[in-house]
Formats: structure tokens, C-alpha cells, sequence
């Protein structure tokens, strides 16, 4: 405010002090800046308005222009008549009728008379005079009066006429101040109009403003919570860049680690390089040598087809030889085999070891059974039995030495013989141990231990150009009743017919036949065998113990450089115990009887074979043998004939409580083993002829 130029007051209106509130322009060449001035205090700026032509800066009053106190409206002015005498009672009266200065008129003396109260009229004569003489006073009084009257008229004419003048004059500045006035009012009423707009506006701009405040609350909100996103962002980054800092630093240790290991590697290249040269140049050299060796090779490789043939010739040569040692030895051989004491035999006092000796301590071929008994006579009496065989071991000699003179046999049926071993002996007497064995590499029996010796044979012989097929089958012979241990049919139930073909081959009806492999699949086919094996106990053991069991495997072979095929047969066979009826305990039980019968039958029929082969054998060449006389014998027809190999391995028991039995037993052996049964045959035919 203080910058604004001061309002200038007319001068000829003198009126009140302009009111507090008040619009005040200030007006500049550009425009107007307007400002909003109220006493309560400052208000917000003001939009700009439109522009007003340019005047002077002016300062006005809004309200009503009032006249000042000295200002009024001056009234119609009076008729002008002739001026009265004044009232003596009224107190005269100076009218200022104008602004010019009175002429003052001379001050009127009261007079006594009119200074003195009058008094009343009850006075004599003297007081009329008195009377008269204030009267007269008064008539003067009354002449001057109206000559000061008349004086006043005049100089009051002349005043009026100069107020009328003025009056005029202030009536034409009225007229000009009420113009302004109208036209005050109406730029009040057009800055009242603004006002409202601009209030309008500065509403809509409030709102607007209170919108713009929301939105920018709801965009601060908005941004407060994406700057928390960003904030969590950040933050996972961090984390991020923690971990990623911790990986580089890791790679940076492979790396640095990887430097060293790639500059050692260099290194260890160049040296390697520097090898690779030296071993060139040695390849060069070798690459020399090798041709000359190769040379050398080919005369090698000719020498080897060369020394090939020959070994072929020399093989056939050896085969032919160790027949011909088999046949000096005797188709039939009988090995003697003493069990030792086992700890079931210490059970009883009765089990004392029988009195066995073995005098041939070079050969091992005989054995000497004794034993001392009183006569009749009360004398001391000594007996001795002596019997030579093929082969006697003693107790402790083990399965892999009894095993060493039967691989010749087993070696034998892959020549294409066909051979049989089987155990002889009364029950206990180790019979299955021989056979079949312990669980056990070293306790394994033959049976085993043969068809490891046909793989192993065979395996040897691919290289001499022969190819080998193995089949094996596994029977019974229970009560003159055939049973297929690897069959799975109820066992005495199903028939099984024994057929011999014209070519020398035995089969079996209705019995699993299973292709060979390897040995230890013949193992696990004997113990499926042992689990199928039903056990019927009698006094002395089972029925294992009680029936015939018979493993046949069967070898065909090819040699695809010779062109020759042979096919043979290893029958390896546990008989069933030797034992007498009376021994058995069978009594009175018909099925043990039975069974014991049956197993003598067996047996003696197995003895009647041989002995009829024997006799054949010396010269009675239509010799009946009596094959058909029991089911073991017709089923091992084409192994103990005089065209197989055949070796009985008679197990004895140490007891002396066995000593009847054993000697039986023996006695029964040395007839076989004076058997003479013919000369083996190879079986010579084309492979996979079946019939
Ligand atoms: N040479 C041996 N060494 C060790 N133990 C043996 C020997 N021979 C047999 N035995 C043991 O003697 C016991 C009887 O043997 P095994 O069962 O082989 O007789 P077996 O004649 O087959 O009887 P069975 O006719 O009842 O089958 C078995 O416990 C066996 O382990």
C-alpha cells in the first residue's frame, strides 16, 4: 500500500475518512493489478481481471458518496421576503448561510428595557410614560432594527445570490460526483461481478485445488507404496547383489584357481607336446618296426594255422588215446570211498570205529577190513577181509581228490561217451555227500563238480572249433515209481515212461528237460531238486535215503572246423540205501516193506546186469541182460551197457556197527569191479538230430 499513490481528496468535498474496506487499483501500462484490501485481513491474490483503460491511478470510495458534515445538501433555497422583525423573545441567531465570511453585523445591545423584566401594567400615569418612552426606545429600536434589516436583506441578497451560485456550482459538482458516483457503483457493481467470478473461480480453483490435493495424496499414497515396492525391490536386489558378489567372488576364486590349474595345464601340455614329439618320432620307428613285425605276423599266423591243424590231429590222437587208457582201466570201475566218523556217531557208545586199514599206501587200491569175536569155543577169533578195487579213499580224503579220477569220465561224455557214476552204499554211509555234496566250494559233490568240468571242457574246445548244447534232467526212482524232481506234478501220481531210441539215446516221458547254461544254474537246479524230495522217514533216515535219484545231462557237439558232432550222456546217480530188510526197521509197516523190497529189487536186478554184461563180456555174446527187470536199470540201459563208461563209487560207513553192511557191500562191489562189460562206443550222430 505504501507503494500506491495516496488518494487525493476533492478539496470541495471534505467528507468523511474513505472506508476500511476498500478495492484498490493500481494501474500500470500493461495493465491492472488488482488487489482485494479488507480489514479483516489479507485475502488470497486475485485473478488477474480484464484489463480497464488506462486512467490515472484512482482511489475511491465504494460507498455512497456522503457529503461531509459541512456538505449537506443544501436545502431549496427560501422565498425571499422581506425580513420580519425579530421576536424579542427569541434569542438572535447568526445563520452562516455561506462559506464567505459574515459581515458581522454590530452586536445588538439589549437595552435595559429589554435587559429589565417589564413590569406590570399597574403603574400610573408615570408608567405610561414610561411606557411611551419604551415605546418610542422601541420604535427606534424597531427603525434601526429594520434599517439593520433591511441592510442585512441586502447583504443577504447578495449572500444568497453568491451562495446560489454556489449552490449551482455544487449542484453541477453533485451532478459530476453522482455521475462518477453511478459510475463507481457501476464499476463496483462489474467488480462485484468479477468478484463473484473470481470467487466462483477460486471455488472451482479450491476444488480443483482439493481434487488436485487428493490426487496428488492419492498419487503421493501411490507412490509411497511403489516406493515400498521399490523398497522391497531394493531390497531383494541387495540381497541379489549380495549373493551375486558372493558367487563372483566364489568364481573369481575358480577362476583364479582355474588360472593356476590352466597355466600347470599349459605347462604340463608343453611337456606333453614335447612327449607327443619324442613319441612320434618313436611312432615313426615303431611304425618301421611294426612293418616288419607285421611280416613277421603273417609268417607267425601261417606257423599258428599250421600248428592249429596239427593240434586238431593231436586232439583226435588224444582223444583215441584216453579211450584206450579207459578201456585198459575197464568200462566198469569201481572206486571204494571210507566216510569218516561224523559227530551224529559219537552220540551213541554202541558207534565204535570198525577196524579199517589201508595197505596200499602207494596206489591206494586196497582195504582191509577185521574183526576180533569169541567161538564157540570161547577162543579168541580174528577175521580179515580184504578187497582191492580201482581206487580206495580213506576218510579224509577230499571231494576234490575222489573228483580228480572222475573228471576223466566226465571229460569223456564230451567226447560223445555216455557215462554213469553212481553211488553205492547203506544208508548214512555218505553216498549223497559224494554225489551231491555241501553247500560249499569245497564240500561240493560230483555232480557239480562234473558239469563245471563239462563247461569248463567245452568252453576250452570253441577253440578248437566245437560248439556245445547242454540239456539236463533230474529223476527219481521211488517204488518202482519214475518222479520229475524239476517237474512240478504231484510226485508218485504222474507216468513217466523210460524209451530208448535205435541210436543208443534214453528218454523220459512227460519229464522238464531244462537247457544248461552254466554250472550254477545246475547247482540251483539241485537244490529245487533236494526241496521237491519228499521225506518220508523210516528208523535208519528218509526218503531220500529210500529211492534213486538220477541227474543226466546230455552233451551235443559240433566242430564247425572238422565237421565232426558227437553226442553223450553223464548219468550221475545216488542209489538208494543197500541196507538189508532186517536193518531198515520197515518190521511190520507195509510201506517201509515196501519200499525196502523195492529197493532190493532194484538193486539186485542193478547187480544181475552187470553180472549178465560180465558174461557177455567173456564170450557169451547172446547173453540175455535184464534190463527191464527194475526201472533203474532200464533207465540206465544205454550207460551201463557195453557202450558206455561206468563207475560205481562204493561209500562205506566207518562204524563198527555197520560192519555186516559194509561188508555186503564190498563184496557186492568186487563183483562189478570183476566185471569186464564190452568196450565203449563214441556216439557219433549230427547235431540236433533228435531221434
Ligand atoms: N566224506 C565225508 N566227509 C564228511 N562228512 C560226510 C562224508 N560222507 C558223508 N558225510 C556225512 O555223513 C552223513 C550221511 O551222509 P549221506 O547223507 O551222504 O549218506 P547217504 O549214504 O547218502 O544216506 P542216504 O542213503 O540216507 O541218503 C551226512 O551228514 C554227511 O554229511
Amino acid at each position: 500500500m505504501s507503494r500506491l499513490p495516496r488518494p487525493q481528496q476533492d478539496s470541495r468535498l471534505p467528507g468523511p475518512s474513505l472506508p476500511s474496506s476498500a478495492f484498490t487499483f493500481t494501474m500500470n501500462p500493461a495493465g491492472i493489478k488488482r488487489k482485494f484490501v479488507q480489514e479483516e485481513g489479507p485475502h488470497p491474490p486475485r485473478k488477474k481481471l480484464a484489463s480497464i483503460p488506462e486512467t490515472a491511478t484512482i482511489k475511491q470510495p465504494l460507498q455512497d458518496a456522503r457529503p461531509g458534515p459541512n456538505l449537506r445538501r443544501p436545502a431549496a433555497p427560501p422565498a425571499l421576503t422581506r425580513p420580519h422583525a425579530p421576536v424579542l423573545s427569541t434569542t438572535r441567531r447568526t445563520t452562516r448561510a455561506t462559506s464567505a465570511p459574515p459581515t458581522r453585523a454590530p452586536p445588538v445591545r439589549p437595552t435595559t428595557a429589554t435587559r429589565r423584566p417589564v413590569p406590570g401594567r399597574v403603574a400610573s400615569g408615570s408608567s405610561t410614560k414610561v411606557e411611551d418612552q419604551r415605546f418610542k426606545s422601541l420604535q427606534d429600536q424597531m427603525s434601526s432594527i429594520e434599517a439593520a434589516r433591511a441592510a442585512d436583506a441586502a447583504r443577504l441578497a447578495a449572500d444568497m445570490e453568491s451562495e446560489r451560485a454556489k449552490v449551482a456550482e455544487l449542484q453541477e459538482n453533485h451532478l459530476v460526483l453522482s455521475r462518477e458516483l453511478a459510475a463507481s457503483k457501476t464499476q463496483e457493481i462489474n467488480q462485484r461481478r468479477e468478484l463473484g467470478i473470481a470467487s466462483e473461480e477460486l471455488d472451482q480453483l479450491r476444488k480443483r485445488h482439493a481434487n488436485e490435493i487428493m490426487d496428488l495424496e492419492m498419487d503421493m499414497k501411490r507412490k509411497e507404496r511403489e516406493n515400498r515396492e521399490l523398497q522391497e525391490e531394493l531390497r531383494m536386489c541387495k540381497s541379489d547383489l549380495e549373493r551375486d558378489r558372493e558367487t563372483i567372488a566364489t568364481l573369481k576364486a575358480t577362476i583364479s584357481h582355474q588360472s593356476t590349474a590352466q597355466i600347470t595345464f599349459t605347462t604340463q601340455i608343453t611337456a606333453l607336446q614335447a612327449q607327443v614329439t619324442a613319441l612320434q618320432t618313436a611312432l615313426d620307428v615303431s611304425s618301421n618296426q611294426k612293418t616288419s613285425t607285421e611280416l613277421d605276423l603273417e609268417l607267425a599266423h601261417k606257423r599258428i594255422v599250421e600248428l592249429e591243424h596239427e593240434t586238431r590231429q593231436a586232439e583226435t590222437v588224444r582223444r583215441k588215446l584216453h579211450n584206450m587208457v579207459q578201456e585198459l582201466k575197464g568200462n566198469i570201475r569201481v572206486f571204494c570211498r571210507v566216510r569218516p566218523l561224523i559227530p551224529s556217531d559219537m552220540s551213541s557208545s554202541e558207534n565204535t570205529r570198525a577196524e579199517i586199514v589201508y595197505p596200499d599206501t602207494l596206489d591206494h587200491k586196497e582195504i582191509v577190513l577185521s574183526s576180533a569175536s569169541e567161538n564157540a569155543m570161547g577162543q579168541e577169533r580174528k577175521d580179515e577181509w580184504q578187497f582191492a578195487f580201482d581206487r580206495v579213499f580213506e576218510p579224509h580224503s577230499s571231494q576234490a581228490e575222489v573228483f580228480e579220477d572222475i573228471s576223466q569220465l566226465a571229460q569223456s561224455c564230451t567226447d560223445g561217451y555216455n557215462v554213469c557214476v553212481f553211488a553205492y552204499g547203506q544208508t548214512g554211509s555218505g553216498k549223497s555227500f559224494t554225489m551231491e555234496g555241501g553247500p560249499t566250494e569245497a564240500t561240493a559233490g560230483m555232480i557239480p563238480r562234473a558239469v563245471e568240468q563239462v563247461f569248463a571242457v567245452t568252453e576250452e574246445l570253441q577253440n578248437k572249433g566245437w560248439e556245445y548244447k547242454m540239456e539236463g534232467q533230474m529223476l527219481e526212482i521211488y517204488n518202482e515209481t519214475i518222479n520229475d524232481l524239476l517237474g512240478k506234478a504231484e510226485f508218485d501220481k504222474k507216468k513217466h515212461e523210460i524209451k530208448h531210441d535205435k541210436s543208443g539215446r534214453t528218454t523220459v516221458t512227460d519229464v522238464d528237460v531244462v537247457p544248461l547254461t552254466s554250472a550254477n544254474q545246475v547247482r540251483s537246479l539241485l537244490s529245487i531238486a533236494q526241496s521237491r524230495r519228499t521225506v518220508a522217514s523210516t528208523l535208519m533216515n528218509e526218503r531220500s535215503s529210500r529211492s534213486h535219484s538220477v541227474f543226466t545231462l546230455r552233451i551235443m557237439g559240433e566242430n564247425r572246423l572238422t565237421g565232426e558232432t558227437c553226442e553223450g550222456s553223464l548219468n550221475l546217480v545216488d542209489l538208494a540205501g543197500s541196507e538189508r530188510l532186517e536193518k531198515s526197521g520197515a518190521g511190520n509197516d507195509k510201506d517201509r516193506l515196501k519200499e525196502t523190497q523195492s529197493i532190493n529189487k532194484s538193486l539186485s536186478a542193478l547187480g544181475d546186469v552187470i553180472a549178465a554184461l560180465g558174461e557177455r563180456g567173456e564170450g557169451k555174446g547172446d547173453k540175455h541182460i535184464p534190463y527191464r527187470n527194475s526201472k533203474l536199470t532200464y533207465l540206465l540201459q544205454n550207460s551201463l551197457s557195453g557202450n558206455s563208461k561206468t563207475l560205481m563209487v562204493l561209500n562205506l560207513s566207518p562204524l563198527a556197527s555197520h560192519l555186516n553192511e559194509s561188508l555186503c557191500s564190498l563184496r557186492f562191489a568186487t563183483k562189478v569191479n570183476n566185471t569186464t562189460i564190452g568196450t565203449a562206443k563214441k556216439q557219433n550222430r549230427l547235431m540236433n538230430s533228435s531221434s
